[in-house]
């Protein structure tokens, strides 16, 4: 909709629907564009909980950002528009709902189901660190299907990523890699290596360096505490891309495009994603 940018949007224009996951990202609901009859998610955020200086221009930003970012992969945000006491986002619906769902459900997914997944992926963090963006939350959470089975990264935002972060801080410290949880600046290969524990997570239904406590957790990542358990039987092939993957030196990790071209890749994903 490249002519909806220009357009200013209100509330009327929408027919409001159910809550999208109740609570989870806030206030979603998912909605129908009257005139175009599109159905979108909307998400409302209260202006009081937003720091109001701050964040007027951060959803701006967001809003630039997101509006060149235009891949299958990633969770499509239209635009935006405001009232007196509430900021509306118009956001992409994905009709499938949450991955993590699913996970749970599947308890592991197959290794075809897997490498799809994670090429799809792969293929989205090329194309965002193409345009100079990093740092794409690809946590389970974070990761909503497409009418076609397709995952979508359902970024929770540029700016919430700082309440994110510190959410993430005190949430699952799971997919953090050993470079941010000691704290030193990172850069793109932080990706790589969520994604690597996304892989793992996805073959075995529980993330690499889970503990009980997030001192273990902290230690389990920083030492690259990395153990395949016998059971479900995973081959060979997806080990090595995630031992390739979950490496404490982050310019050691295997590059994206490399990934696309692993074996088990090769062998395994949906070209179609
Ligand atoms: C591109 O995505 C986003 C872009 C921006 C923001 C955001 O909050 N920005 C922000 C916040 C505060 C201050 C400044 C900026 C959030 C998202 N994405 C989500 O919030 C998750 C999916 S919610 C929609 C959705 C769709 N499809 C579904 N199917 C089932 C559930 C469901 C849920």
């Amino acid at each position: 909709v490249p002519a909806a940018e220009k357009k200013r949007w209100t509330l009327s224009d929408f027919d409001i629907g159910k809550p999208l996951g109740r609570g989870k990202f806030g206030h979603v609901y998912i909605a129908r564009e009257k005139r175009s009859n599109h159905i979108v998610a909307l998400k409302v955020l209260f202006k009081s909980q937003l720091k109001q200086s701050q964040v007027e221009h951060q959803i701006r930003r967001e809003v630039e950002i997101q509006s060149h970012l235009r891949h299958p992969n990633i969770l499509r945000l239209y635009g935006y528009f405001y009232d007196q006491k509430r900021v509306y986002l118009i956001l992409e619906y994905a009709p499938k709902g949450e991955l993590y769902k699913e996970l749970q459900k599947c308890k592991y997914f197959s290794e075809k189901r897997a490498a799809t997944y994670v090429a799809s992926l792969a293929r989205a963090l090329i194309y965002c660190h193409g345009k100079h963006v990093i740092h794409r939350d690809i946590k389970p959470e974070n990761l909503l299907i497409g009418a076609k089975g397709e995952l979508k990264i359902a970024d929770f935002g540029w700016a919430v990523h700082t309440f994110n972060r510190r959410r993430t801080m005190c949430g699952t410290l799971d997919y953090l890699p050993p470079e941010m949880v000691e704290s030193v600046e990172h850069d793109a290969n932080v990706d790589i290596w969520s994604l690597g524990v996304l892989c793992y997570e996805f073959l075995y239904g529980v993330p690499p360096f889970e503990a009980k406590e997030h001192s273990d957790t902290y230690k389990r990542i920083v030492q690259v505490d990395l153990k395949f358990p016998p059971k479900p039987i995973v081959s060979s092939a997806a080990k090595d891309l995630i031992s390739q993957m979950l490496v404490k030196d982050s310019s050691q990790r295997l590059p994206l495009h490399k990934l696309l071209e692993h074996p088990w890749i090769v062998q395994n994903a949906d070209p179609s994603g």
